[in-house]
């Protein structure tokens, strides 16, 4: 019978179907409902604080790589929230300006310290000063990393070296020394690492060992401090492709993937960081989307990464 528009959808099969499809239903619900129930009931109590901007007002921050990028843009956000900041980076020049833009912006106070993150005493004087000009810290914000190459592994292991004490032993030697005062403050660590420092992709042999290494230290150290009732709390960010100015040149043209701003970048690390998140995903769906793949289908999220690189470009850098 053909479909006529009219009262019988299904025709002959409308009466079991329909029949079929009432207890299906009515089987369904005894389910569906209970566990609906359930879940809004764990949504309910679990719904985390919201974010609001005065979170960060008066709150002392340290800002790494601060001069440009993603690190510039969380010192604006924070200046406009009315933080106290130190920023940090190696161009006296940029950070003078930036510096300027925070106050402009309404930052309560904002200074830098210029000076490489290759040598871990800078890293530690950086805190040092910290104490001597803001008298404490509430949010220690890790972003800065080392210039790297974005292509096949060229077995230099002096650079892996390198770039491991840029990358990850400064963020351990600002963390120890940083402690006392996240502890008296209750405050918290923000890492900011990427979506290399979670799963393998091509062309970051070095910078992905970083990054990985940061996980584990990290959520090795937040699970201590949950045993040890410490109240700092460690957010790991885990960021997808950004639009800033190095990642551009570098990657641009043979990456596929759109970028995502920086701008809302920034302001999500903040987010999740003034919320004691342990985690922050920027954007959120792919990346969650693809952490589901690496867990379950390794391989296939390996080839659809290889699928979103354009080799002749990299021929052609
Ligand atoms: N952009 C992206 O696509 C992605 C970025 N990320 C992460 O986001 C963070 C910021 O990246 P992004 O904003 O793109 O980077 P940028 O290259 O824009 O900024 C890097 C910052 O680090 C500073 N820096 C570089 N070398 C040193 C050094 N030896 N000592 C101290 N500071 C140094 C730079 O300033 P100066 O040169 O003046 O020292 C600059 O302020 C990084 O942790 C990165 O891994 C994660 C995933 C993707
Ligand atoms: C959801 C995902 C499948 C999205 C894929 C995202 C891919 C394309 C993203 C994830 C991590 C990103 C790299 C990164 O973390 C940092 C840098 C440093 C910068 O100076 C040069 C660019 C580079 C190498 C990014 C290149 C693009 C990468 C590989």
């Amino acid at each position: 019978m053909r479909y006529s528009g009219k009262l019988m959808p299904f025709g002959k099969y409308t009466a079991p179907a329909v029949a079929i499809f009432q207890s299906g239903m009515g089987r369904l619900r005894k389910i569906l409902i209970p566990f609906a129930g359930l879940v809004l009931a764990f949504w309910f109590y679990s719904a985390r604080e919201d974010f609001k901007p005065e979170m960060l007002k008066g709150k002392r921050v340290i800002v790494t790589g601060a001069s440009s990028g993603i690190g510039e843009q969380m010192a604006y956000h924070l200046a406009q929230m009315g933080s106290h900041l130190l920023i940090t980076a190696r161009t006296e020049a940029k950070l003078q300006k930036v510096v300027a833009r925070c106050l402009e912006l309404g930052a309560a106070s904002a200074r830098h310290v210029s000076g490489s993150m290759e040598d871990t005493a800078f890293a530690e004087h950086v805190v040092k000063e910290a104490e001597e000009l803001l008298g404490g810290l509430d949010m220690l914000i890790l972003n800065h990393i080392g210039s790297s190459y974005f292509h096949y592994f060229n077995g230099d292991v002096g650079h892996v070296r390198k770039l491991l004490e840029t990358n990850f032993l400064s963020y351990v030697a600002m963390t120890v020394s940083a402690l006392p005062m996240l502890k008296e403050s209750g405050g918290s660590i923000v890492v900011v690492s990427s979506m290399a420092g979670k799963v393998g992709f091509p062309f970051t042999v070095p910078y992905s060992a970083t990054k990985f290494a940061l996980d584990g230290f990290f959520s090795s150290l937040r699970q201590e401090f949950a045993l040890q009732n410490t109240n700092i709390s460690i957010t790991l960010c885990i960021l997808g492709f950004i639009n800033t100015d190095s990642a551009m040149k570098a990657a641009a043209d043979v990456v596929l993937i759109p970028p995502a701003p920086k701008e809302e970048c920034a302001l999500e690390i903040i987010k999740g960081g003034a919320l004691r998140q342990r985690e922050v995903y920027y954007t959120y769906a792919t990346i969650k989307f693809s952490l589901l793949l690496r867990d379950w289908a390794a391989d296939l999220l390996d080839y659809l990464i290889r699928r979103e690189y354009n080799l002749e470009n990299l021929e052609k850098k």
